[in-house]
């Protein structure tokens, strides 16, 4: 291992309540391998990944342990938490022993198709920045609405849609969930993903932004079943590097 580890949070800690199956989405297969197992073997792949978390659902451990079974780098299953936030909260329990400068990365596991320039771009851009995203510039006008009523309507050059990874040093996100949890209304009202938590908890930190990718998708409604299926039906194609 290098002297500053990277650990790669694989965040499956979710039901999949929007895609409606009889059991968590990321044990569910596209292209044949389940989505839980890709997103695994992409971090496992990357060269800059020292080691990988993996927070599954309550009930799912043996089934996570399994699809994490051929990934050396794989040093841990642990149980999530009832929401994204307390899965996370969990992972950073379960790395309390680390030094502040390690770095960490959290991933959705819905996120079958994070590729290595993703995951490469993030961890060198840790080298300078306390926090990194990854996010898509949106094809959609977005509006802010208030009941039936558009209220805002932001110019959309400067929207972005965020994906995951989503990395920081240690010592960052551990303040930014420290001083979360010091708050009454964080429970109530969590941010929908870490980059929130520290945006509102840390807001003088800056999070610097890498471009994601359009087959960067997150698995949530049944017609992403569709998308990532076609996604997969390249990967033996003549020519595919996969
Ligand atoms: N308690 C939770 C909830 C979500 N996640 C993870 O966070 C990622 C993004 O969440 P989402 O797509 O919302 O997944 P689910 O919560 O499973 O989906 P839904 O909201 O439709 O139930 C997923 O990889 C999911 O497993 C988690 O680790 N712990
Ligand atoms: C982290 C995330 O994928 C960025 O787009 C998103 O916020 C997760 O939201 P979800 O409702 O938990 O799917």
């Amino acid at each position: 291992m290098s002297p500053v580890t990277t650990t790669a949070v694989i965040l499956a800690g979710g039901t999949g309540r929007r895609l409606g199956l009889e059991g968590p989405k990321q044990l569910a297969a596209v292209g044949g391998r389940p989505i839980l197992t890709r997103a695994i073997a992409a971090f496992d792949a990357a060269p800059q990944i020292d080691d990988i978390l993996v927070v599954m659902a309550p009930g799912h451990l043996a089934a996570a342990e399994l699809a994490a079974g051929p990934y050396p780098k794989v040093t841990g299953v642990i149980t999530g938490g009832a929401s994204r936030t307390d899965s996370t909260l969990r992972a950073l329990s379960a790395l309390e022993s680390r030094p502040g400068d390690a770095r960490v990365l959290f991933h959705d596991a819905a996120r079958p198709f994070v590729d290595a320039r993703i995951i490469a771009e993030c961890v060198a851009t840790l080298e300078r920045a306390e926090a990194v995203a990854v996010a898509v510039p949106s094809s959609d006008t977005v509006v802010v609405v208030e009941g039936d009523r558009v209220v805002e309507m932001p110019p959309r050059g400067s929207l972005r849609r965020f994906q995951t990874p989503q990395g920081f040093r240690l010592a960052t996100i551990r303040t930014a969930y420290e001083r979360a949890l010091a708050d009454p209304g964080f429970a109530a009202n969590p941010p929908t993903d870490d980059c929130g938590v520290v945006h509102r908890y840390l807001p003088g930190v800056p999070i610097t932004v890498v471009p994601g990718s359009e087959q960067n998708i997150k698995i949530t409604h049944p017609v992403d079943l569709i998308v990532a299926e076609q996604i997969t039906s390249r990967e033996n194609a003549p020519g595919s590097a996969d």
